[in-house]
C-alpha cells in the first residue's frame, strides 16, 4: 500500500517509522511518502494561510498550495493504483467518525492520500475540486477538537496498516479484537494472563478449566455484557441473526 501525506508538520509523522509500521515499510508492505505543503508556495514567506471570507476568528489554509501539492501527488501514481485513483482522506472535525469498518474499507485500497490541515482547516474548494477527480473521505476521530490532521493520520494509518497481510504477526488475533466485524463489532471480553492470583484477585476459574465451549460462552457473555454497559450504541447494531437466545438474555 502506498500512503502519501501532505502536511506542514512532517515531523509529526515520524512515529510511522517506528515499530510494526516502520517494519512494514522496511518489508515493502507500506510505502509512506510525506510531502511538505510549503514546497508548493512561491512567496518569500512560504504562506499557506489567510483570513477567512466573511470574517471570523482564526486563519484558513489557502487552496493554491493544496492544489499544486495534490496534483503533484496524483501525477505520480503507484503501479497498482485503482483506475479510480486513490482515496483522498481529509481529517476534519466535521467528517464521518472513523470506525473499524472504515479501517477495513481503506485497508482494501492500494493507495491512500492524506491531506493534513492546520489552522481552522482548508479552504472548502479543495475538497470540492478533488471530489470531481478522486474519491474523497472527510474523517473525524471523534467528537473532540484537535489542532490539525496529523494525529488523525497517525491513528488512521495504524488502524489501516495493521490490517494489511504480513504486518501483524498473528493475523488470527485481528478477528478476535474489539470492533472486529468477525466479532459482531462487540467490545472484547476481559483478558488475563499468569499469575492465576494477583493481589487477591483471581483469574475466572472457567478460563483455567480446560472446557473450551465454556470458555467461549464466558467470553461471549462478557463481550455482550461489556458492550451493553459501555457501548449500547454498538449493541443496538448487533445482527439478531447472529445471536442465540443466551446472547439476548445477557
Ligand atoms: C471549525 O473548527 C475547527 C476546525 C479545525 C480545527 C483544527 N484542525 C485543522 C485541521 C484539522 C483536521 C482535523 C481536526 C480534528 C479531527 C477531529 N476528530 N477533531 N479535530 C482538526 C483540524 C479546529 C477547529
Amino acid at each position: 500500500m502506498r500512503l502519501d501525506v501532505v502536511t506542514i508538520f512532517g515531523e509529526y509523522l515520524q512515529p510511522l517509522q517506528l515499530s510494526l509500521i516502520g517494519k512494514a515499510q522496511a518489508q515493502g508492505l507500506l510505502d509512506v511518502r510525506v510531502r511538505d505543503l510549503r514546497e508548493h508556495t512561491h512567496d518569500r514567506h512560504r504562506t499557506v494561510d489567510d483570513t477567512p471570507y466573511g470574517g471570523g476568528a482564526g486563519l484558513l489554509m489557502k487552496p493554491e498550495p493544496w492544489g499544486e501539492a495534490l496534483d503533484a501527488v496524483l501525477a505520480d501514481p503507484p503501479e497498482d493504483a485503482d483506475p479510480r485513483g486513490p482515496v483522498l482522506v481529509v481529517p476534519s472535525p466535521v467528517g464521518e467518525v472513523f470506525t473499524q469498518r472504515a479501517a477495513v474499507e481503506l485497508a482494501a485500497e492500494p493507495w491512500l492520500v492524506f491531506a493534513c490541515g492546520r489552522y481552522e482547516g482548508i479552504d472548502a474548494r479543495v475538497v470540492e475540486h478533488y471530489r470531481t477527480r478522486v474519491r474523497v473521505r472527510e474523517v473525524s476521530l471523534g467528537d473532540y477538537v484537535l489542532n490539525g490532521g496529523e494525529v488523525a493520520v497517525l491513528a488512521i494509518t495504524e488502524a489501516v496498516a495493521r490490517l494489511l497481510p504480513g504486518v501483524i504477526g498473528n493475523a488470527a488475533s485481528l478477528t478476535e479484537e474489539s470492533h472486529a466485524p468477525e466479532h459482531d463489532g462487540l467490545l472484547e471480553h476481559p483478558a488475563y494472563t499468569k499469575p492465576a492470583s494477583w493481589r487477591g484477585l483471581d483469574v475466572p476459574a472457567v478460563l483455567a478449566g480446560g472446557n473450551h465451549a465454556a470458555v467461549e460462552r464466558w467470553r461471549r457473555d462478557e463481550a455482550l455484557r461489556r458492550t451493553a454497559t459501555r457501548r449500547p450504541d454498538v449493541l443496538a447494531r448487533l445482527d439478531p441473526e447472529r445471536c442465540d437466545a443466551r446472547d439476548l438474555a445477557v
